[in-house]
């Protein structure tokens, strides 16, 4: 795939930082994004299918490489990308109270961060820390 084969064996500082998010919370990371807008213009950026097409038009100057769709594989897609230390930071907007079909490939992409040490928000308040220390 041409957004996996450009974001693999890159150097280290060009690794991409993946944003990704539950329904309930898509409004949510895109005021994020907005609001970081200046600091995730300067990066490489993956997103699964819905959350980057939704962060492609309220943001459009950012650099967003699509995956799948979630619970249609994205988060497996990422989860490889980790694997290929292709990803610098793992912004995932999870949403607790909702069920989700895919729950066991979330609970996959969310273990790999942490067998690979990729530091990882799942709620806005760690988002603004990581993306603070984010040249
Ligand atoms: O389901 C998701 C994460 O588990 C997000 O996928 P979408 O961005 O395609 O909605």
């Amino acid at each position: 795939m041409e957004a996996f084969s450009v974001i693999v064996n890159q150097p280290r500082d060009e690794r991409a930082i993946a944003l990704i998010a539950h329904d309930q919370k898509k409004p949510e990371m895109v005021a994020w994004a907005s609001r970081h807008r200046k600091v995730l213009a300067g990066h490489r950026i993956v997103a699964t299918g819905t959350t980057g097409s939704l962060l492609k038009r309220e943001v459009p100057e950012l650099d967003i490489r699509l995956m799948k769709s979630g619970p249609l594989g994205g988060d497996q897609q990422i989860g490889a990308l980790i694997v290929e230390d292709a990803i610098s930071l793992l912004i995932f907007l999870v949403d607790p109270l909702s069920p989700h079909p895919h729950d066991v490939d979330v609970k996959a992409l969310t273990r790999l961060a942490v067998v690979y040490n990729v530091p990882m928000a799942c709620n806005l308040a760690t988002a603004d820390r990581l993306i603070a220390g984010t040249a």
